[in-house]
């Protein structure tokens, strides 16, 4: 399905945040990894989270859900055997679960999305895996993959941070149930840092004890532990209200968007001060941010692996600032659903910006008249690339055509629909 969005000048209405994908991803995972029963409240309905569900149910996990809420018995230490698992096109779904397959003596991983997810590496998780005595078969470090564990080591593992904080993550949730103690050093730089974070906060509410250094990266993991059955409560998604927060920005509007905390460990939170330091007028209050915007921003300096998945919204909102804005330290939006920064700038020109790449910065030469526009854009199967070229096409001259705009479904389902109900001028056509 494609997307036409037309040019519009004003947006106003209320809208509730969607639930967070990250936290939804890590509560289905804690809760299949404890034995009793496990209540996630307002979970995140969308392909990603219900690539997670798929899974934990193949892994042995019970499954019940309705409108508000899923309640989930997990497998323990002792997930089913399961022969084949297939993660669509979710990355941290897929690197999480490799390591919960390290338990069995093996399963394979299909390869559903080759353009997308097929893409991507994989390698320093591998690496971590096959230290500990675990054996995968795989396509230079892609999908598909086969996992032969069992009864994998702790001890000493080291990992490199450099490609995804993911991997980190994955170590984390499976050290806990091995029968030795473990030690994680993260080797070269972390990013996407503030997310392990989000995993630490998920592992404590689950019973889990972990000792991380300040800079996080090392751990002390005591083995043996048991994951605790718990309610959990999802939070509001920062990544994808960023995309809605940035279409208040670039436009004259007045748009609330309710249960965005203010003390929120995603680290997208950060896209609040972004717009701010771009002259945004907004406020942040209550868990409620309400942008008040005039169409008028200024350029600014930022670091991007603060607010890794809100960083296209952020590029999105620049194309229409006065001067030239500079996103810096994003070489890993490199390995995410596309090349983030090639494919995405290659769409952004089509629709008329004036953008410049480096090997890990995205420079933006802002265009305050606004852009062409008039042109079909490629998805690259990306949902951040389609919001983000949502928000151009708002202040573009002629509309855009984003073709298999479906694909925002990743993670953000209603998107269109909460853009629609704020006043955009957006249909989906054959
Ligand atoms: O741990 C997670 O849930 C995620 C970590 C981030 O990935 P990287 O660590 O690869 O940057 C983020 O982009 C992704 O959407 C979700
Ligand atoms: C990169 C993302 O997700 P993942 O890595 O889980 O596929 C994202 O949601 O922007």
């Amino acid at each position: 399905m494609d997307m036409i969005v037309t040019p519009t000048r004003k947006l106003s209405g209320e809208i509730q945040a969607l639930s967070s994908k990250n936290y939804t991803t890590r509560y289905l995972l804690v809760s299949a990894l404890a034995e009793g029963t496990s209540t996630i409240l307002y979970p995140a309905h969308s392909e990603d989270g219900e690539a997670m569900r798929r899974c934990i149910r193949d892994l042995g996990a019970i499954v019940e859900e309705d409108e508000t809420k899923i309640v989930i018995t997990g497998f323990g230490r002792h997930p089913q055997p399961a022969k084949e698992l297939n993660v669509g096109n979710a990355g941290a779904v897929l690197r999480f679960v490799m390591s919960v397959a390290a338990l069995l003596p093996e399963v394979r991983f299909v390869n559903a999305y080759p353009e997308s997810l097929g893409k991507r590496p994989h390698d320093d998780l591998i690496v971590a895996l096959e230290s500990m005595g675990v054996t995968i078969e795989h396509n230079n470090g892609r999908l598909p993959m086969t996992i032969k564990g069992g009864n994998p080591r702790g001890g000493k593992i080291q990992v490199s941070g450099n490609v995804s904080s993911q991997f980190l993550s994955s170590l984390l949730f499976v050290t806990p149930l091995l029968d030795e103690d473990s030690e994680i050093e993260v080797l070269h730089d972390l990013k996407s840092k503030v997310v392990i974070g989000q995993t630490l906060e998920v592992l404590q509410q689950a019973g889990i004890v972990i000792e991380a250094s300040d800079d996080l990266m090392r751990y002390r993991i005591p083995g043996k532990q048991k994951y605790k059955a718990q309610t959990y409560t999802v939070q509001g998604d920062y990544p994808g209200s960023a995309a809605i927060l940035a279409a208040a920005a670039v436009t004259e509007s007045d748009v609330v968007v309710h249960r965005l905390m203010e003390n929120s460990k995603q680290g997208e939170r950060a896209v609040v001060d972004v717009l701010k330091a771009m002259n945004v007028p907004l406020t942040h209050e209550n868990g409620i941010v309400r942008v008040k915007g005039n169409g008028k921003l200024t350029a600014g300096e930022f670091d991007g692996d603060e607010f890794t998945d809100g960083v296209l919204a952020m590029v999105a909102a620049a194309v229409f600032a006065e001067g030239t804005s500079r996103f810096y330290n994003v070489e890993n939006l490199r390995y995410k659903e596309c090349d983030r920064i090639t494919d995405y700038l290659a769409e952004l020109r089509k629709a008329g910006a004036n953008v410049e790449e480096k090997r890990d910065e995205i420079i933006v030469h802002g265009r305050p008249e606004g852009v062409e526009g008039g042109v079909e854009i490629d998805a690259h199967f990306d949902h951040r690339v389609i919001m983000a070229l949502t928000i151009v096409g708002l202040r573009s001259a002629a509309p855009i055509r984003i073709k298999d705009a479906h694909h925002v479904a990743k993670s953000y389902p209603i998107y269109f629909d909460h853009l629609k109900a704020l006043g955009a001028q957006v249909e989906w056509t054959e």
